[in-house]
């Protein structure tokens, strides 16, 4: 009898074994369909991150960002892909009043995209709503350091994990958070030496993604739009892969220059009569 082998998305078990196995776990963002199938080989996970609040729509931060909008663009990243797991964003508001409020959201979440994982934000303070919804079949990423969604009590988009205090706080947040079941956690702009000894901590045995933190942490994510050289302005954690924008500009000029000129549409682009 032949056995047939199904092939099938990573899950969340899949991405927190390889912590002990130290296979790099590779992520990018994709809000999209089409950008999300291109990632798809290449991604262990893609994340449909509420940074598609400023990346799309051209917002001053992530706050006005709905799970509504997240969960059009999750099902949009669904449709493109095949063998990455997808992890959903929870937009702020969608999950800080309780944990019964956490749960809601994140099962419309789950339920209306398929998506086989959520991402909050926050530390220790985060914890028991990381059980909650670990406990109830939810998988949870969780997201330490600079979280965009506290840019007001934060005062900017500011790097942490300056001064010993809150390098401790920081360490105390991945233990929490990994304790309370999270498979992953985004250490985002964290300076190194803190972020280096998150990702090597014993004691935090979720597997550490990092973004603007440590070539030490067990996998690295970039917003898509920031390393293909599309977005306007990006973080200095960000290495430009590609440069979308001149190409992009260039394309729009010759057709510009083309249409002015009637050099578009060429004869090939047109329809003759039957
Ligand atoms: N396009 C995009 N890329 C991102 O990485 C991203 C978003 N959007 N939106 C949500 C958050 C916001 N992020 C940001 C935004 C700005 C900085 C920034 O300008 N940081 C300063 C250092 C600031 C300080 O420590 O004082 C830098 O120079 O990188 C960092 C992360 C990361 N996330
Ligand atoms: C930067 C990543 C980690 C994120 O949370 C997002 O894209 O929203
Ligand atoms: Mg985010």
């Amino acid at each position: 009898m032949s056995q047939h082998v199904q092939s099938r998305r990573l899950r969340a078990v899949d991405l927190a074994k390889r912590k002990a196995e130290g296979r790099k776990i590779i992520a990018l963002t994709a809000y999209h369909a089409h950008t999300a199938g291109i990632l798809d080989p290449y991604c262990d996970f893609i994340l449909v991150g509420d940074s598609l609040g400023m990346v799309m729509h051209g917002m001053e931060s992530t706050l006005p960002v709905t799970l509504e909008m997240m969960i059009v663009q999750a099902q949009a990243v669904m449709r493109g892909t095949a063998r990455a797991l997808v992890v959903v964003d929870m937009p702020f508001g969608s999950y800080e009043a309780s944990r019964e409020q956490a749960f809601l959201s994140a099962a419309r979440v789950l339920k209306e995209t398929g998506a086989g994982a959520i991402k909050l934000e926050g530390g220790a303070r985060f914890a028991d709503t990381v059980a909650f919804l670990t406990e109830r079949g939810v998988p949870v990423m969780g997201h330490i350091g600079l979280t965009p969604q506290s840019v007001n009590t934060m005062g900017g988009f500011k790097v942490q994990g300056h001064g010993a205090g809150d390098e401790a706080r920081l360490i105390a947040d991945a233990r929490a958070i990994s304790d309370a079941g999270a498979f992953a956690i985004v250490l985002e702009g964290i300076v190194e030496p803190v972020a280096r000894a998150i990702a090597t901590d014993p004691a935090v045995s979720a597997a550490t993604i990092g973004i603007g933190a440590t070539s030490a942490c067990d996998g690295q994510i970039l917003v898509l739009e920031d390393m293909l050289g599309l977005s306007e302005r990006a973080p200095k954690f960000v290495k430009g892969y590609g440069s979308l924008r001149e190409h992009i500009e260039g394309a729009v000029r010759m057709y510009a220059e083309e249409v002015r000129e009637g050099r578009f549409p060429a004869d090939e682009h047109t329809y003759a009569p039957r």
